[in-house]
């Protein structure tokens, strides 16, 4: 190994920055050497060549035993000696049976062996044997020119990679200016074959031609050889790329820097006007007392803070189609539906599409998201009403529907059998002057059921909610999320019969008043301790007497059983109400959304993190849902709601056959919902594949609802549960 020295005399340190790598290397040197065997022939060319490249060239003149060029482990020698000598280039002499007459020329990059060419020589004729003309001799620092003639030197690679190298062992240094008295040599290059070449060393003679350009004469000064290639290797890629990099040979230009006779080097430094009286100073500014400054720190904070705030207006959210008066809701969301450059926007009433203006398209994809809309003319650029796209959305499921689809919605109930019309064909049903409300009745307005009737109350009741940004605040303070359908199944696993749900329910459409002393916590408790695993908490108020609050109370009351809110949804918003009023579980309904509500509510679920219960009636339904992905939960409602038909039979019906077994497969929990009044309902269900029950009525109208859960069930199963035990389930908020 060659050990890193620093030079410790002057004499050394110039020795070595002559090596050293610089922007425009010093010429290249050769360095010629020999291996053990050589000929007379051999010897002579190799001294020929140290001639021609006199001063650029190191000869050695010992035998060199371990060189064998192209072999492995051959190179490292010269190599080395390469880097002793500062020899970029080198020639190789050898002679054997096999090769006689061998010569390898070869170049090096940063000491390691970067390409070679092997040839034999042939026909060598040595400088004596030409006749010597004193008045051709080579001047001091004269350059030689380089003639290639053949197509061998285009065609041929071995001939292409000769014609390389020797431009690089001959060329000496490379000038920039050239006189062109200093030309007076040439090397003439002639391809004879695909691997042979004639070369030639030649002088320029100049004659007389009676012009002022005199006439060019060669004359062969010698040597000359044929040099037949025997092998070659060229270099690798990745060395070759390095090799080939060029630095910029212009120096960086130095800027703004000038020298003066007198005052020396100067420098000029630019600097933007300053306004040097509005100029702020920092916060730590030397010399405030630490409290003072804190406290400007602090206050400087606070005033950014407020003014971001300030920019982030809280917002309204609702759709724009809804039939809110656009102009006395100064900021308010709505639906974006576009492709990229054809947003669609859906106006109020008061104003039309043509008074908007939209940016920001979504991406190109047919996607929804809410608007922000500001009065016309209030900080809007163009006069118009301003829309932007907000992240923070929710959608109201019709616009959403139609827009998506296309289709106006009752197209799509239409086409998915859903008889439900979730508003009335004509408009509002109900209509405001002053105190008084009235209704136009006539055969197309008015509810066809009741559960259109409830729905349609649902629509009325919906545009009294808070704005959407307030309700994620209280989802933040909502009681934690208890595993609804965990709860089911691992009840279900305890006991062997179906999981009760037990429904706190004070009134029903079709059975009026069910209970008229009703405390809904009290009920809940009691139910819980008798073995339900979960509670269905009704939330409607007009046709059900139930309440929000008593969601609330019931949670809020120490009961750990999962909640379910009983409530007709028919808008994603009310989803984040129940979450926020602490349910672990809501309902959906199949009879009244169509699919693609389904989805997007069942997605709002997920994000939440809580339970949805589909809801479903006869096979059309259950088909439908069974065909949405990543369902858990569906209830087979043995009830018509639009009818209040009860048949206990639809269970069974609706778990037989290729249905049962997708469930089945799907990992689907069903609950039977309705009409079970004994034992043999429960079983009856249970056989026909449920694996919990949904039970109001014949528990509620007993005395006491809590002993009624075994007369249910033919036993006491609230000795199998106890939440904490089995659901580890803990704390209460
Ligand atoms: O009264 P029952 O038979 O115990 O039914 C309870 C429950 O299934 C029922 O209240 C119900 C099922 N699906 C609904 C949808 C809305 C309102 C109520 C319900």
């Amino acid at each position: 190994m060659l050990k890193i020295k620093t030079p410790k005399t002057h004499k050394a340190k110039r020795e070595l920055e002559k090596r050293a790598p610089k922007l425009v290397e010093n010429a290249k040197k050769t360095l010629i050497l020999n291996g053990t065997k050589t000929s007379n022939v051999l010897n002579a060319v190799l001294a020929q060549i140290y001639h021609l490249r006199k001063g650029l060239a190191v000869k050695f003149s010992k035998k060199n035993e371990n060189i064998r060029p192209f072999e492995s482990g051959g190179e490292t020698s010269l190599e080395f000696f390469s880097l002793k000598t500062d020899c970029s280039l080198f020639v190789f002499g050898s002679h054997s049976k096999k090769r006689p007459n061998n010569l390898v020329l070869g170049r090096m990059y940063d000491h390691h062996v970067y390409d070679l060419v092997e040839v034999g020589v042939e026909n060598f004729k040595p400088i004596e044997s030409f006749k010597y003309d004193k008045m051709i001799a080579p001047r001091q620092g004269s350059k030689p020119f380089f003639a290639f003639i053949g197509e061998g030197f285009e065609n041929s690679e071995e001939l292409k990679h000769l014609k390389d190298v020797l431009l690089d062992h001959f060329r000496g240094e490379v000038v920039e200016n050239l006189n062109l008295t200093g030309i007076d040599r040439v090397y003439v290059c002639t391809a004879i074959s695909s691997n042979t070449i004639f070369f030639t060393h030649c002088a320029i003679r100049l004659r007389k031609s009676g012009t002022s350009i005199p006439r060019i004469e060669l004359v062969e000064v010698g040597p000359s050889m044929d040099l037949v290639v025997r092998r070659h290797r060229l270099p690798n890629d990745s060395v070759k790329k390095e090799a080939m990099r060029t630095a910029l040979t212009q120096p960086k230009k130095i800027k703004n820097v000038t020298r003066d006779e007198v005052k020396g080097k100067l420098g000029k430094i630019y600097i933007p006007d300053q306004q040097v009286g509005a100029l702020a100073l920092s916060n730590n500014v030397k010399g405030l007392k630490r409290e003072r400054r804190e406290a400007k720190m602090s206050k400087d904070n606070k005033d950014a803070m407020t003014k971001k705030r300030k920019t982030e207006p809280q917002i309204e959210t609702f759709c724009c189609s809804r039939e809110y008066d656009l102009l006395s809701y100064p900021r308010m969301e709505g639906i974006l539906i576009g492709v990229s450059a054809m947003v669609m926007v859906k106006p109020c009433n008061n104003l039309s599409s043509m008074n908007f203006t939209w940016r920001n398209s979504i991406g190109g994809m047919r996607r929804f998201g809410p608007l922000r809309c500001n009065k016309p003319g209030e900080d809007s650029t163009d006069g118009l009403v301003k829309i932007t796209y907000s992240p923070d959305y929710i959608a109201n499921s019709i616009e959403v529907s139609e827009w998506e689809s296309g289709v106006p919605l009752d197209r799509i109930l239409e086409n998915q059998g859903i008889r439900i019309r979730r508003r009335p064909p004509s408009g509002p049903s109900a209509h405001s002057v002053g105190p008084f409300e009235f209704r136009l009745e006539n055969e197309g307005n008015s509810p066809r059921n009741i559960l259109e009737k409830i729905i349609w109350n649902k629509d009325v009741e919906l545009k009294e909610r808070k704005p959407l940004s307030m309700l994620i605040k209280d989802l933040e303070r909502a009681p934690p999320v208890r595993d609804f359908v965990g709860a089911l199944k691992a009840s279900y696993q305890k006991i062997g019969m179906p999981a009760l749900i037990a429904e706190v329910k004070k009134a029903s459409p079709s059975r009026g008043v069910l209970r008229e002393k009703f405390d809904p916590v009290e009920i809940a408790s009691t139910y819980e301790k008798n073995g339900a695993t979960c509670l269905s908490i009704l939330t409607d108020e007009k046709y059900f007497q139930g309440s929000f609050e008593n969601l609330e109370l019931v949670r809020r009351a120490g009961v750990k059983c999962p909640l379910l809110c009983k409530e007709f949804i028919i808008d994603a918003w009310q989803i984040y109400y129940a979450r926020s009023k602490g349910a672990d579980a809501i309902l959906l309904i199949a009879a009244v959304l169509p699919d693609l509500d389904i989805k997007y509510m069942t997605k709002i679920c997920r994000k939440l993190g809580i339970a949805a219960l589909v809801e479903v009636h006869n096979e059309r339904e259950m088909d439908r849902v069974l065909d949405i992905d990543g369902i858990q939960l569906i209830g087979i409602n043995n009830r018509d709601l639009e009818t209040f038909e009860v048949d206990i039979l639809n269970t069974k019906n609706l778990l037989e056959g290729e249905r049962g077994q997708l469930i089945h497969q799907k990992g689907i929990t069903v609950v039977g919902e309705s009409g079970l009044f004994t034992p043999k309902d429960v079983a009856f269900v249970h056989d026909a594949g449920v694996k919990a029950v949904l039970v109001g009525e014949s528990l509620i109208k007993k005395e006491d609802p809590g002993k009624a859960i075994a007369e249910l069930f033919g036993k006491d199963i609230s000795t199998y549960m106890s939440f904490d035990e089995h659901f580890n389930i803990s704390g209460n908020v």
